[in-house]
C-alpha cells in the first residue's frame, strides 16, 4: 500500500470500468465528471481556473504538480492576472506526484487551493495509462475521491458530459463593465478567461461582458464598435440560443471575433458543423498554421469539440489548421468581418505567439469606425 502524505486515500474511476488506487488529496469528497488530460508542463493555476474546465476532471501528465504553489491573486481594473477567474472550476484533479511548493510568491500549496475550493485530487496513480485509454477508447464520464470510500463508483455518474449546458454556471448573471479611454466592445461572456479579457482591455477597449444568454437587441443596445464571443465549457450544439444571437449580430455588419467556444458558435450559427472529438487538444504548445502565410505557432489549446476541413461554413475560409491531424483552428468570413480562432491567442500561460490576432481584431474595429 502507498504511503499518502495527506492521510487519504483516493480513486480514479473511469466508465470503461478501470478504478485506479492512489492518494487523496485537496477536498475530502466525490465528484464526477468527463476524464481529459493536459499535456501542458506548466500553468496549473490558469488551467485549474480556466471555466472551459467546468464539469471536467482534469488529468495532468507532467509528473510533478505542485511545485511553484498558487499564487495571491492580482487584480486590476477587474481583471484577474494570474488567474483566468475567480474559482476553482474543474470537478477533480488527477496527478502523478503532487507537491509542496517552493517558490517567493507562492501563498499556498496546490493541496491547500484544492481543499480551501472544495475540490477532490487524486495523486500516486499512472496518469500515462489513463491518458493511453482516454486515447484509445474516445473521452468518458468518470469519479473521483479523495478519502471516501464507495462501493459503486459508477453509481455516482449521474449525467452525460455532453448534454448538460455548462455555461449556467460560468456566464454572468448581468453585465460587468470595465471602463477605459477607448471604443466600446461588447464580449458575450459564455466564462470568459482572463488572459482574454487582459488583451482586449490591453488595447484600450471598454469592455461590457454580457451574460451568454443575451440577445441581439440586448447587445446592440450599448452600441458596440465590436463583438466578441467567449471560451466557455461544454457543447456547443446545445447553444441554439448563441447561435441565433450571432446571427443576428452578424446582420449588423460589425467586426466579430470568436475565440474556441465563439469559434464554434460562428460555426454552427453560419452553417457549418462542429463534432465532438475522440480526446480533444488540451496543452500549451500546439501547431497551428496559418494559411494566408505558411507560418506556424505554437499555441494553446483547451477543446473537446472542433470543426473539421469538410464541415467549415459556406462564405468562409480555414484561417489556421492543426497540422498534426488537420483540425480547423481558425476561420476567417469572406465577405464579412469575422475572425475566429479554435486556439487562445491569450495563451495564459503561454506561449504569447498569437496575441497578434487581438491587433488584427483592433484593426478591423478602427477601420469600420
Ligand atoms: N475553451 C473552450 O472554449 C472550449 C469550447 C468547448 N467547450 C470545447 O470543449 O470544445
Amino acid at each position: 500500500m502507498t504511503y499518502c502524505k495527506r492521510g487519504l486515500e483516493g480513486f480514479l474511476y473511469t466508465e470503461d470500468g478501470t478504478l485506479l488506487r492512489g492518494c487523496g488529496f485537496g477536498a475530502k469528497g466525490i465528484r464526477y465528471g468527463e476524464v481529459v488530460f493536459t499535456t501542458a508542463m506548466n500553468g496549473y493555476p490558469e488551467s485549474l481556473t480556466d471555466p472551459s474546465y467546468r464539469g471536467q476532471i482534469l488529468v495532468i501528465t507532467h509528473p510533478l504538480v505542485g511545485n511553484y504553489g498558487v499564487p495571491t491573486p492580482q487584480v486590476e481594473n477587474g481583471i484577474l492576472k494570474n488567474f483566468e477567474s475567480e474559482r476553482l472550476q474543474i470537478e477533480g484533479l488527477v496527478v502523478t506526484e503532487e507537491t509542496d511548493p517552493y517558490k517567493w510568491n507562492s501563498s499556498r500549496s496546490l493541496h491547500q487551493w484544492l481543499e480551501e475550493g472544495g475540490v477532490p485530487g487524486v495523486s500516486n496513480v499512472d496518469t500515462r495509462m489513463i491518458v493511453k485509454r482516454v486515447r484509445s477508447l474516445g473521452s468518458m464520464m468518470g469519479v473521483i475521491s479523495s478519502g471516501v470510500e464507495v462501493e459503486d463508483p459508477r453509481s455516482y455518474i449521474l449525467s452525460k458530459y455532453d448534454e448538460i449546458d455548462f455555461t449556467q454556471f460560468t456566464s454572468p448573471k448581468s453585465p460587468i463593465v470595465h471602463h477605459n479611454q477607448g471604443d466600446l466592445l461588447v464580449v458575450v461572456d459564455c466564462g470568459i478567461k482572463h488572459g482574454i479579457l487582459e488583451e482586449i482591455y490591453k488595447r484600450g477597449f471598454t469592455v461590457v461582458r454580457l451574460p451568454c444568454k443575451s440577445s441581439a437587441d440586448q447587445i446592440m443596445d450599448y452600441s458596440p464598435k465590436g463583438v466578441v464571443f467567449s471560451n466557455g465549457p461544454g457543447n456547443p450544439n446545445l447553444l441554439t440560443g448563441l447561435a441565433k444571437t450571432f446571427l443576428d449580430v452578424k446582420e449588423y455588419g460589425i467586426p466579430i471575433l470568436g475565440i474556441c467556444l465563439g469559434h464554434q458558435i460562428a460555426t454552427v450559427a453560419l452553417g457549418g458543423k462542429v463534432k465532438k472529438m475522440k480526446f480533444g487538444h488540451r496543452a500549451i504548445n500546439k501547431p497551428v498554421k496559418d494559411l494566408s502565410d505558411g507560418r506556424c505557432y505554437i499555441s494553446t489549446h483547451n477543446h473537446g469539440y472542433g470543426v473539421f476541413k469538410e464541415d467549415i461554413p459556406p462564405e468562409t475560409q480555414v484561417w489556421f489548421v492543426n497540422p498534426d491531424d488537420g483540425v480547423v483552428e481558425g476561420l476567417l468570413h469572406r465577405k464579412l468581418p469575422i475572425i475566429t480562432t479554435q486556439f487562445h491567442p491569450e495563451a495564459r500561460p503561454g506561449p504569447m505567439d498569437t496575441t497578434w490576432v487581438f491587433d488584427k481584431f483592433k484593426r478591423m474595429v478602427n477601420k469600420n469606425a
